[in-house]
C-alpha cells in the first residue's frame, strides 16, 4: 500500500481563505493589516522569498512596506529601522528575512521587534509563552506543519515524533508545539548518534536539513506507516528539492510532504494568519473595538 501526498497547495488555500474573511473582518473596524518586511542586502533567493511573501499578502488584502536595506547596513541602523517600525500605529507585523548579513546578529535584531509585533514568533516574549502553552505569534514553520496534522486529522497524542533540526525558527518551537499536543518529541541534530534508530522507532519523523550532499531521508530509515514532513529545501541541478527521497518513501509511509507543495506553501500561509492576529491585538484595534 502506498502513502498518501500532503498537499500543502490545498490547505495554504483554505487557511488562505479563513485569513481574507478575517481582513474583511477587520477592514469593517477600520483596520487594513500591514505587514512591514525588511530585506538586507541582495542575496536573490531571499529577494524571492520576500517577493513571494508580499505577493501572498496581497491576494489576501494586506498591505506590505517594503524595506530593501544594503548589505553593509549596520546594527545601529537596523535598530533604529525596527525602533521606527514599533512605534508606527500603521504597521502590524514586522518580518526580517533571516539570515543576515554578519556584522548584524540575529538574536539582538528580532529581540527588539515588539512582541504585538512579532509575526515569525522569534522574541523573548513569544518563544516563552509558546514554551509554556500559551503562544499566540507562534514560528510559522512549525504552525503550519500544525495546520497540516489538523486538517488531515493526523493524531499525535502518544505518538513518537524525530524532529531532524534545532533551529529557533523550525526545530525548537516544533517541538514545544508537539509536546503540547502530548506527543513523546525527540530532537536530533548533527551529534546525534544512531540517527537511524530514532527514525525506525518514530510514527513521524520532521526532516529539516536542507543538504542533499550531508542528509537524504531514504525509505530504509522509515517505519512502515509512518508519517514523514519534508520542511527540507535545496537546489539540485536548478530543481528544488526537500530531505526525502519522496518516490520510495512514500511507498511505505502513510503521509509524506513533497517538496515543493508541502510545507513551504503553509510558511506563508501561516505569515498570513499572523499578520492579522498581530493586527486584531494591535493597539488601534483594541481602541476603536
Ligand atoms: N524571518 C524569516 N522567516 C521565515 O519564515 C523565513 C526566513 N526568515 N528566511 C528563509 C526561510 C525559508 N522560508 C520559506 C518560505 C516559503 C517557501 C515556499 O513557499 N516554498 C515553495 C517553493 C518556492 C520556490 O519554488 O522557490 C514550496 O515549497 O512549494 C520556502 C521557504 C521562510 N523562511
Amino acid at each position: 500500500m502506498t502513502g498518501q501526498k500532503i498537499d500543502g497547495i490545498v490547505v495554504s488555500a483554505s487557511v488562505k481563505e479563513r485569513v481574507k474573511s478575517a481582513v474583511k473582518e477587520l477592514a469593517e473596524n477600520g483596520i487594513i493589516p500591514c505587514l512591514a518586511t525588511v530585506l538586507v542586502g541582495d542575496d536573490p533567493a531571499s529577494a524571492t522569498y520576500v517577493r513571494n511573501k508580499q505577493k501572498a499578502c496581497a491576494d489576501v488584502g494586506i498591505t506590505t512596506k517594503d524595506h530593501k536595506l544594503p548589505s553593509e547596513f549596520s546594527q545601529k541602523e537596523m535598530n533604529s529601522l525596527v525602533n521606527l517600525l514599533n512605534n508606527d500605529d500603521s504597521v502590524h507585523g514586522i518580518l526580517v528575512q533571516l539570515p543576515l548579513p554578519g556584522q548584524l546578529d540575529e538574536f539582538t535584531t528580532t529581540s527588539r521587534i515588539s512582541p504585538l509585533k512579532d509575526v515569525d514568533g522569534l522574541t523573548p516574549h513569544n518563544i516563552g509563552l509558546l514554551t509554556t502553552g500559551r503562544g499566540i505569534l507562534k514560528p510559522c514553520t512549525p504552525s503550519g506543519i500544525m495546520e497540516l496534522f489538523e486538517y488531515y486529522k493526523i493524531p499525535l497524542e502518544g505518538k513518537n515524533v524525530t524532529i531532524i533540526n534545532r533551529s529557533n525558527l523550525v526545530g525548537k518551537p516544533l517541538y514545544n508545539m508537539m509536546l503540547e499536543k502530548n506527543a513523546t518529541v525527540t530532537t536530533c541534530h548533527s551529534k546525534t548518534r544512531n540517527l537511524k534508530e530514532y527514525c525506525l522507532n518514530s510514527d513521524i519523523i520532521v526532516t529539516a536539513i536542507g543538504n542533499r550532499q550531508k542528509f537524504i531521508l531514504t525509505e530504509d530509515m522509515v517505519k512502515e506507516g509512518a508519517v514523514v514532513i519534508d520542511v527540507g529545501t535545496a537546489r539540485l541541478d536548478g530543481k528544488l528539492v526537500g530531505d526525502v527521497d519522496y518516490e520510495n518513501v512514500i511507498k511505505k509511509a502513510s503521509y509524506v510532504t513533497p517538496v515543493p507543495g508541502g510545507v513551504g506553501p503553509m510558511t506563508i500561509a501561516m505569515l498570513l494568519k499572523n499578520t492579522v492576529t498581530a493586527a486584531s491585538i494591535s493597539k488601534e484595534f483594541v481602541q476603536s473595538s
